[in-house]
């Protein structure tokens, strides 16, 4: 991602992830649902993460592009990677952070495991220096991941999603 981004030191995101850095390994189960007009698995929310790497067993995932929902296919053997908002951060916008939700299914129940990919919560978020200059200044401002994270959980309980309310 450091080569997208053309930074010099192409080492940079690989040397923010240090001893402290946090993975969480999420397991989603979602039982059969009769009525899958009217419950979702999961709500519309962006991953906190770098990173979030998605293993899922059935249809169900979906992803937001321009207004309209898309169904993740899936592909046997194959991993799901998104981006999260942490490397929206980091890269001043240049990559945006994936919106998705997950939606119910009748005939079957569906099991993901989910690797989100996190940094240190002492880590001040910002994007990297490389990414902002006087055309495009920095479009998110400093936060520590520990004060973004606590602002994620409580945009995610109320459904706003928290990258929008550190945009400057
Ligand atoms: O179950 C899935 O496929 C996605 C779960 C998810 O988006 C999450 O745990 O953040
Ligand atoms: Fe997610």
């Amino acid at each position: 991602m450091a080569k997208i981004l053309n930074l010099q030191e192409e080492e940079h995101l690989v040397n923010m992830i240090g001893d402290n850095s946090i993975t969480q390994a999420i397991f989603n189960y979602y039982p059969q649902c009769p009525k899958p007009d009217h419950v979702l698995g999961l709500k519309a929310h962006t991953d906190g993460s770098i990173i979030t790497v998605n293993f899922a067993d059935a249809l169900g995932l979906q992803l937001l592009k321009n207004g309209v929902w898309y169904n993740v296919p899936i592909v046997p053997n194959a991993l799901v990677m998104n981006i999260g908002d942490i490397m929206e951060i980091l890269s001043n916008g240049f990559f945006k952070s994936l919106v998705h939700r997950v939606v119910t299914n009748a005939e079957k129940e569906r099991l993901s495991l989910v690797l989100v990919y996190s940094l240190d919560l002492e880590t001040e978020l910002e994007p990297v220096s490389e990414m902002v200059d006087d055309k495009r200044p920095a479009r998110y401002m400093k936060i520590k991941l520990n004060d973004y994270m606590e602002k994620y959980h409580d945009t995610y309980a109320t459904g706003t999603l928290a990258i929008e309310g550190v945009k400057i």
